[in-house]
């Protein structure tokens, strides 16, 4: 193979590592389909409340036996306790990454590690273990008139995120937007997870914080979160290979 193809190549497969595409399915047989589609690309697999509520644990398992990268994304919210519970649950199932929401507090979040130190008692992979912000779906106006939280959506970010760091969380999600104010004022190593992504021709739908694949990586994030416009293209692995082309 011919250099310049080489680093081509290499370079579409650590790209490809950042990007997470969202398996928002309602049965096993979708998400493998599409995973099929996708064979070859490494991309992380983001199983979500859809996808994890219909065909549960014995499915996270098989992803990560065909070695698949995981987050496992539930957001929990909760007493501690729980959480706590749910956390060592959930690394018993040896996924790479999951969420509590940062909203919990600082003792939730610090109830979800020790609920990590329990599970891998019995398994030797930690996860990553991040805060939900504000929802990519939030917009200024939700924010402020409907949940009531007043001031900026970028300093709720922000606020979140310095909570989740305290308590000894590893990152965040949030939109790109905020990625360049997170990374300066709560750490670069800070791991930054961004959905709210989409293509210039894709259609935004439910999310308000967006930005493209190009913009968002070039913010400094760790991973993009990708979902509909990746699994509801005419052609998954096409709209996947597009988007990567694009970055490279
Ligand atoms: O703030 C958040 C947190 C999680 N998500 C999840 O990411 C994907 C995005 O899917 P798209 O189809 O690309 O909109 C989805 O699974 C959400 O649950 C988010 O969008 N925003």
């Amino acid at each position: 193979m011919e250099a310049s193809r080489l680093s081509t190549d290499t370079t579409n497969k650590s790209m490809a590592a950042r990007i997470m595409v969202a398996l928002d399915y309602s049965s096993a047989n979708e998400a493998e389909a599409l995973l099929a589609s996708l064979r070859g690309i490494p991309c992380y697999v983001k199983v979500g409340m859809q996808l994890f509520y219909a065909e549960g644990p014995k499915f996270v398992a098989r992803l990560k036996e065909e070695g698949y990268s995981v987050f496992l994304d539930l957001k929990m919210h909760d007493i501690p306790n729980t959480v706590k519970g749910g956390a060592e649950s959930i690394t018993r199932l040896g996924v790479d990454m999951f969420n509590v929401h940062a909203a919990g507090g600082k003792q939730m979040m610090e109830a979800a590690l020790e609920g990590v130190d329990k599970g891998l008692a019995s398994s030797s992979k930690r996860p990553i273990v991040i805060g939900v912000t504000q929802l990519t779906s939030t917009s200024q106006h939700m924010l402020n008139a409907e949940i009531g939280i007043a001031g900026s959506v970028e300093d709720a970010v922000l606020r979140y995120a310095k909570l989740s760091r305290d308590a000894g969380l590893d990152g965040v999600v949030a939109s790109p937007l905020e990625v360049v104010r997170l990374k300066r004022e709560v750490g670069p190593g800070f791991v930054t997870v961004t959905p709210g992504i989409r293509p210039a021709s894709a259609a935004i739908g439910d999310q308000s914080r967006v930005m493209t694949p190009k913009e968002a990586l070039k913010q400094g994030t760790d991973y993009i979160v990708i979902g509909r416009p990746i699994t509801a293209a005419a052609s998954p692995r096409e709209a996947l290979e597009s988007i990567l082309e694009e970055l490279v």
